[in-house]
Formats: structure tokens, sequence, C-alpha cells
């Protein structure tokens, strides 16, 4: 790789500004700059997400089956769980809602389940886009939900962690990206073109980026349209209107699933919503 004078300087002093800022934070803290990944933690999204993930842990998670949801929340949760097994010998299977999740609970070392051999969970722990104050949810945008719903349904418990940008009134309110809708790749063009025409709107095949050519791929192999709803009044209809067209599997409403709630807000406290 050939890298301009440019490019060099800026290297070198980008490499310098960190070790500063590092011996700074180190003495500032006195650790490490590992120990405080940590800066991470100095960005109150993340920030919000793990005390929201931490606090569900903590109260819902007894010996038993745990359903493992998906998303950036989450991952303070397996961490979480990690630490408790460790520290408190608790027993937990880990039942994974998607390939992002299995491989969590691989890395923690906890012990990985499946639905054919522990089909009933005693909770399920997972992130959402967006919760209006029912706790209905919007969830998928990182192309996982059928699993997750699945999951939520087979819990005794169905427990939400988000950070503060989640928690709305009305959904829509936060989250600009539509309803995510799992279909089979080659049935989403008339899976479109009937939500066009049952319920309005516009549709947006979810498309991978620059790390791939050509539409999203979920873990089952199916394609994301993204749903930009208008005028809903009933989700409940609207989640059972989505399912009943041929070529959908799934869609991204988890209506009536969550009881409980936990929100991270900037100003470190947690925000509990039951229903
Ligand atoms: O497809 C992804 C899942 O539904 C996630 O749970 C949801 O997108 C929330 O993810 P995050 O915790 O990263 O905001």
């Amino acid at each position: 790789m050939f890298w301009s004078n440019a490019s060099i300087k800026f290297h070198y002093s980008y490499r310098s500004y960190r070790c500063c800022l590092t011996l700074a934070f180190n003495r500032a803290f006195g650790c490490s700059l590992s120990q405080a990944t940590d800066v991470k933690m100095n960005d109150p999204v993340e920030n919000a997400k793990r005390l929201a993930a931490f606090k569900a842990v903590d109260n819902h998670v007894v010996d038993g089956v745990i359903g493992i949801g998906s998303g950036s929340t989450v991952v303070y949760a397996v961490e979480r769980l990690a630490q408790k097994v460790k520290d408190e010998g608790l027993e937990v299977i880990c039942v994974p809602s998607s390939f992002q999740a299995k491989q969590l609970i691989i890395q923690h070392g906890l012990k990985l389940g499946d639905l054919e051999m522990n089909p009933n969970l005693k909770v399920t722990i997972d992130g959402a886009d967006e919760s209006d104050h029912m706790l209905t949810l919007i969830k998928g945008g990182g192309g996982c939900l059928t699993q997750e719903k699945i999951l939520a349904s087979c819990a005794e418990e169905f427990v939400v962690i988000a950070d503060y940008r989640k928690a709305s009134t009305h959904l829509g309110e936060q989250w600009s990206k539509g309803i995510p809708i799992e279909v089979i790749p080659s049935a989403y063009r008339v899976v479109y073109q009937k939500i066009e025409k049952m319920l309005g709107g516009k549709s947006d095949l979810r498309m991978s980026g620059s790390s791939k050519a050509g539409p999203v791929v979920t873990d089952n192999g199916n394609f994301i349209l993204d749903w930009n709803f208008e005028g809903v009044k009933d989700w409940k209809e609207v989640e059972i209107t989505l399912n009943m067209i041929p070529g959908v599997v799934e869609n991204g409403l988890f209506v009536g699933m969550a009881r409980k709630a936990y929100f991270g807000m900037s100003d470190g406290t947690v925000m509990e919503r039951n229903v």
C-alpha cells in the first residue's frame, strides 16, 4: 500500500493523539485503557444500554433456560449473565435468537441450548428499535425478528432492554425506518404490492450496503422489506394482516408480548415500564 505524505502525517499525529489520551486517561483514572474499553461507556447511549441490560438481568434472571435476543444492547445482557454465572454460580442454559446471539453465548463460555431441547424458557431478554407506551415494539432493525418472536412467545416473561432513544409514546415517533418484514425471496415483489394495496404506505427491499451487492439476507435465508406505514390505529390488526400475506415469514411488530421494559437514560438512571 502506498501512503501519501499527508496520510502518513495524519496517521502519526492520530497515533500520538491517542497515546496522549491514553496517558491522560491512565493518570486521571488510575487504570489502563483496556480496563476502560470502556471509553465506550463515556458514550451516553452505550452506557444507557448497559445500565438497562444489567438491571434486567439482575432483576429477572434465575437458574433455568434463558432466551437471548439480538442486537447491540443484548451484548451487555450476555456480559452480565456471564458475570453472574462466574461470581454467583447462576446455572443457565442460553437459547440464541440469531447467529450473533449464538456467537455471544459461545464467546462468554455460557451453556448453549436450543428450542428442541429446551422449549420452555424462564425469561427472554431482548432489545427493541422502538417501544410505545403499551410496550408494542418494532424489532428487526438488525435483520433478526423471526427467531426473536419465537423466543419471546416461549418465555414465561419477555423483558425488553433499550436506551432512551427507543422509548416513545407512539410508534414512529423516533424510529423512521418502518416495520421490518421477513419475506421469502421469490415473493418479495408480490408481498410489497399486497402490503401497499391492503395497508397503504411504501416498502423498501433492505439492501446490504457496501459490503455485499444486493439485498440483506436473514439468518433464515430470506429478504427484509421495511414498510413505511402511515395512519395505523390498531397494531394487532396490522401484525395479523401482514402475517396473512403469503410469502411473509414474520414481521417485526411485537404486540402484547412484553410486560416489562428497562430503558437506560442519559442521566445514568433506568426508567422501567410495565403493562
Ligand atoms: O434485528 C435486531 C433486533 O430486533 C434488535 O433487538 C433490535 O434491532 C434492537 O437492537 P439494538 O439493541 O442494537 O438497538
